[in-house]
């Protein structure tokens, strides 16, 4: 233990907008912080991507910074934990480090048609091995879109002079100076190329999307050593120990560590996850998914996974213009008495759980002459809510189990009309907790278990704090009425990309 004293652990948050780095000591407190926001690339409608380059130098920029804001030295780090946007697909040359191609990011639908033939046959095989549903969220068709369109890939792939990597595989295998090409449970869980039941690489499912084994990194738990940083890198040699998507760092962040706890994170997208302890809970609309790999046991989580939600504030101030800065749209909604009669549905890049319609797209209706900006802002809040609760009904029923409270984090949380409007239209308590660093915080700990820095889950879940309880307050029937104006809504937006294509008004 000695050689941990005056210590610090560092958490390397890789997130869809921004890379972060965030110093932890002891007692959760966080010493230095750096971010960096990244370039978003739209080649096409439908399509996003980020530059692996740029990820990684942003990554770097954060380190830096944290460290500097913290007055630590690289050694002071006891061990390094990595968190990261989940399935974006990056190929990098084993030899040079280079990306192939840019990072094909979790929110790209090129892959929509790949997924489509996928669907028809082997829909119950993926669902039950992957514990996913068929979508172009996952990295699998991603992997297949790399090997078929850019010239060459296929065969430096079978010839093994190629890697793939989430992100997070990516940065440690850049950390270690190369060394290391792993990738933690949780990760490898959104591939859906990756036996859950078996945690190892599913041959049939890579045989049907054509992928080689040789290209992919090995499966591991989540809090171990993997390897350590190359000095010419990070400045010091130091542990890299943990590994976790970031809905899976945040549910261990927010300390749900029994069965039937739940958190929500709303940031660019809302990820909703339950923890099922050791038992893959089956679903017909959410996803199965790998919570953790830890203490030589795999824990299970159920997820609904919402594509857009903070996203769609950032869309009303950068492309409306509705809004200057994000906060403004709290005061603004809270300036009508309700909706009155308008909603939003924001499937921007199609609906995920618990609709999965690749082929849905935004829409704002009921619009009347007296329509302002003030209903779009509290359209735009109501929409995340009613979407969360899409999700929280579904994992109640496929669980059995009746949640309590949802621990939320994420930067959405701070909108307090946004939280008292969610407990509301739940009818369940939501709790926001003092520290908002959760997923940062989980991959720290991840990291910190590894290497004895913290000794057990206990320790770490008694740091957990209340901040603020919002308590229902809506009487019910007004709460189902909204509800069911929310489903009509979204019925319109089904199937609407699909609609344009048949009439030959989009490719
Ligand atoms: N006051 C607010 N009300 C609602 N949403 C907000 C507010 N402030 C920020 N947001 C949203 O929170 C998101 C940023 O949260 P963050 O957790 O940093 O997301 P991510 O990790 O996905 O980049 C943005 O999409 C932003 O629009
Ligand atoms: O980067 P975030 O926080 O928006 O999270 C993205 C998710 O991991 C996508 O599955």
């Amino acid at each position: 233990m000695s050689d941990l004293e005056g210590k610090y652990v560092l958490a390397l948050d890789e997130g869809t907008t921004s890379a972060r780095a965030i110093v932890f000591d002891r007692e959760s407190n966080i010493l230095g912080v750096g971010q960096y926001e990244f370039p978003q690339y739209y080649p096409k409608p439908g399509w996003v991507e980020h530059n692996p380059n740029e990820i990684w130098d942003a990554q770097v920029r954060a380190f830096k910074t944290a460290l500097e804001k913290a007055s630590i030295k690289p050694e002071d780090i006891a061990a390094i934990g990595v968190t990261n946007q989940r399935e974006t697909t990056i190929i990098w040359d084993k030899k040079t480090g280079e990306p192939v191609y840019n990072a094909i990011v979790w929110q790209c639908r090129r892959t929509a048609d790949i997924v489509d033939e996928l669907r028809k046959d082997y829909y119950d095989v993926i669902k039950e091995k992957t514990g996913l549903v068929p979508d172009s969220y996952f990295s699998g068709p991603k992997i297949k879109w790399l090997l078929d369109n850019v010239p060459g890939l296929r065969e430096k792939a079978e010839k093994g002079e190629v890697l793939f990597g989430t992100v997070d595989t990516f940065l440690i295998w850049r950390l270690s100076g190369g060394k290391v090409h792993v990738v933690d449970y949780s990760n490898a869980s959104r591939t859906m190329i990756f036996n859950i039941h078996k945690l190892e690489w599913d041959q049939e499912l890579l045989e049907i999307l054509g992928i080689p084994e040789a290209i992919l990194p090995e499966p591991k738990p989540s809090s171990e050593i993997y390897g350590y940083t190359d000095p010419k890198v990070f400045g010091a040699e130091v542990p890299i120990a943990g590994d976790a998507g970031d809905q899976q760092a945040a549910l261990f962040g927010q300390a749900c560590y029994k069965p039937g706890m739940v958190k929500n994170t709303y940031g660019t997208g809302n990820f909703m996850l339950m923890n099922t302890g050791e038992k893959p809970y089956p679903s017909k609309d959410l996803l199965t998914t790998i919570a953790w790999g830890l203490n030589g046991k795999v824990e299970y989580a159920l997820e609904g996974s919402i594509f857009i939600t903070g996203a769609a504030v950032q869309w009303l101030r950068d492309s409306l213009k509705i809004i200057e800065v994000s906060d403004e749209v709290e005061p603004l909604a809270a300036s009508l008495a309700s909706n009155e009669g308008v909603y939003f549905v924001p499937a921007f890049v199609g609906l995920g759980a618990p609709y999965w319609d690749q082929y849905a797209r935004g829409l704002i209706i009921g619009i009347t002459r007296g329509t302002r900006r003030a209903h779009f802002a509290r359209a735009v809040l109501e929409s995340i809510a009613y979407l969360t609760k899409d999700v929280l009904i579904e994992m109640e029923n496929d669980s059995g189990i009746k949640v309590k409270e949802l621990r939320v984090d994420g930067g959405a949380t701070k909108n307090n009309f946004l939280m008292q409007f969610q407990a509301d239209i739940l009818g369940t308590k939501v709790v926001r907790p003092v520290t908002q660093e959760t997923t940062a915080l989980g991959a720290a700990y991840l990291a910190g278990l590894a290497v004895g820095y913290w000794n057990s889950q206990e320790e770490i879940a008694k740091m957990w704090k209340v901040e603020t309880e919002f308590e229902p307050q809506m009487d019910e029937q007004t709460r189902e009425k909204l509800y069911a104006g929310w489903k009509e809504a979204v019925k319109r937006s089904l199937g609407w990309a699909k609609v344009l294509k048949d009439l030959g008004l989009s490719e």
